[in-house]
């Protein structure tokens, strides 16, 4: 069994792959100050609570885009289950083409959403991850990485509107039955996510445009689910397709 680790800016995801299948996702909040020993009690109590024999853990990937909290989080490992993760950056094998100034300036989650992406899915590809960021990465048709477009994610833009006016509330991100906003609610609601929505449809048509081609537009992140519904375009909603790049790359990286 395959322990993957997601470290992103607002959560932590911890995978648990028996051979190609992913049989739990947990989160934890990212919390910069909290040490190895700390994560390392989260992490024995979410094999816990799902049950996971420790003993059949034979390795672990962590992609991180918080670089203080990666050297804590493969000690919580190390401490925990005596295994060294794979920490994926520049020299590991992913078999990714990148085509961008500084490709180690690249964030890993967006390496391993393309790695999965290029296994799964036809080339040219644009895969939309709705997390703190919004993060749009551009394949083509031989599944080289052109390049992304990164902008505030929904969360950074609902925060923002609540702190920086005296008159907005803290709201239920939820769907408003229309995007014309009938109560300060409504409106907001409508703004956040008919307005991402809205982006990713027209970031599709531009990207699209760009490429030359068509190509699969694929979603993921934790407000995906929420914006898709107001989207004109057909995007293919891939849940754990970070998770899945990371298994992908572990198996690359095996000796
Ligand atoms: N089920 C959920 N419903 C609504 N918001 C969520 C949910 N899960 C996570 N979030 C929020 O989504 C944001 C980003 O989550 P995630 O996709 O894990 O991105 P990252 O990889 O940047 O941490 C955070 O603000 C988090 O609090
Ligand atoms: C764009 C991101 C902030 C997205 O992070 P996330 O929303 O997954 O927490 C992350 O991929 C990152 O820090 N990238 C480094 C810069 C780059 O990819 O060019
Ligand atoms: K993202």
């Amino acid at each position: 069994m395959l322990l993957a680790v997601e470290i992103g800016n607002s959560q932590i995801t911890f995978g648990i792959y028996e051979g190609c299948s992913l049989s739990y996702a947990a989160h934890v909040v990212t919390d910069h100050r909290l040490t190895a020993d700390q994560y390392a009690i989260s992490l024995h109590q979410i094999l816990d609570l799902y049950h996971v024999n420790r003993a059949l853990l034979s390795g672990s990937i962590i992609c991180s885009v918080v670089p203080e909290l990666t050297a804590p989080i493969a000690e919580a490992i190390h401490k925990l289950l005596g295994i060294q993760p794979l920490i994926l950056g520049p020299g590991v094998r992913t078999g990714l083409n990148i085509r961008i100034d500084n490709p180690a300036q690249l964030g890993s989650d967006l390496v391993a959403d393309a790695v999965a992406a290029i296994a799964q899915f036809p080339m040219p590809c644009l895969i939309f991850d709705l997390g703190t960021a919004t993060s749009i990465s551009v394949l083509n048709q031989t599944g080289t990485l052109l390049g992304v477009s990164i902008c505030a994610g929904v969360g950074m833009m609902q925060e923002g509107l609540c702190s920086r006016t005296a008159l907005l509330p803290h709201i239920d991100l939820t769907m408003p039955d229309s995007p014309i906003g009938r109560n300060t609610v409504q409106a907001m609601q409508s703004g956040l996510l008919y307005g991402a929505a809205a982006m990713i449809d027209g970031m599709a048509d531009r990207l699209t445009e760009t490429l030359g081609a068509p190509a699969t537009l694929l979603a993921t992140g934790c407000y995906a689910q929420k914006v898709l519904p107001a989207c004109k375009r057909a995007f293919l909603f891939c849940d754990h397709l970070l998770l899945d790049g990371l298994r992908i790359i572990y198996e690359k990286n095996k000796k």
